[in-house]
């Protein structure tokens, strides 16, 4: 595996606020990498301080070479350039041909259904739109790497599969790939590697963390009018003296053991995809 990136003892602080300290962690050629934690923990600090847009208090980020890096940030700016025009520009900085860059805006935008949305300036355009133009940026040129920052926040369910598809093709090309991100599913399609952000750390996480879980329906009856509701963080649904659970897979059996201790009855129980 080619080490492209080297993060030693890298900390980061605003103020009194410690987001990191002392992280180590490596980075190789064609990584697919997602950064989790809770809103605030550091990810988006992070994919900065990777692309070398933000300093570190203290540490260093070591690049292999001299890397092509493109960051499609969370946030992206409204100008009054149209979406054609700030593509344009940035493919000219990026030194792609003027002919070829501009058959490639127009078919990365008919790929993202927003060909007819290419003249609009950037402030009239949604936080949705104003994504998918970061994306197609990053694509005009093949980068070595690309870090994307909660990339599907503000995009429909066509233009997350394409975004997939491009993901996945661009990851055949060797291309390394770090996000930050909440959706397992796109996790799921697209990461080799997961990182949880917590505590000024690091941690290295289990894709099986990302695995979806099977979703049971539980019945159950309330046959001598004395049972008790416990306090469950379930979806609940109540029909006369029965309710209806529906329970993540690995929590039934204590579902079970709380409701029969409340003297509920179990009536039935069923598989979410048997519906
Ligand atoms: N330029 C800055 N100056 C001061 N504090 C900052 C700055 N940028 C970020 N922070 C703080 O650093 C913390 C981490 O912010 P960051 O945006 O990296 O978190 P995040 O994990 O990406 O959050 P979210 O999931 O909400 O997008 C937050 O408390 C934020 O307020």
């Amino acid at each position: 595996m080619e080490e492209i990136i080297r993060i030693e003892q890298l900390t980061k602080r605003f103020h009194k606020n410690i987001l990191f300290e002392a992280v180590d962690l490596s980075i190789y050629k064609g990584q697919s990498i997602v950064f989790t934690g809770k809103n605030g923990s550091g990810k988006s600090t992070m994919l900065k301080m990777i692309a070398g847009l933000t300093s570190l208090s203290s540490g260093k980020v070591h690049r292999s070479q001299e890397l092509l890096i493109h960051y499609i940030p969370e946030h992206f700016p409204r100008k009054k350039m149209s979406a054609y025009q700030y593509l344009l520009a940035m493919g000219k900085i990026d030194g792609c041909p003027i002919f070829e860059l501009k058959n490639r805006i127009q078919d990365l935008a008919e790929d993202f259904y927003m060909s007819e949305m290419l003249h609009t300036p950037l402030s009239f355009l949604s936080k949705g739109t104003l994504q998918k133009i970061g994306v197609i940026q990053a694509l005009l040129r093949t980068p070595d790497i690309l870090l994307l920052d909660e990339p599907l926040s503000g995009q429909d369910e066509r233009s997350q599969k394409v975004f997939i598809t491009k993901m996945k093709s661009l990851l055949e090309e060797r291309v390394t790939i770090i996000m930050s991100c909440h959706e397992k599913h796109l996790i799921r399609a697209i990461s080799d590697t997961a990182y949880q952000i917590e505590n000024r750390k690091i941690l290295p996480t289990a894709m099986s963390t990302f695995d979806s879980e099977a979703v049971f329906h539980l019945v159950f009856i309330d046959e001598q009018g004395k049972a008790v509701l416990p306090d469950v963080a379930f979806s609940i649904e109540r029909f006369d003296n029965q309710v209806r659970l529906s329970v993540p897979a690995s929590q039934t059996n204590l579902l079970i053991r709380q409701m029969l201790d409340n003297h509920w009855t179990l009536r039935g129980m069923q598989d979410e995809n048997s519906d």
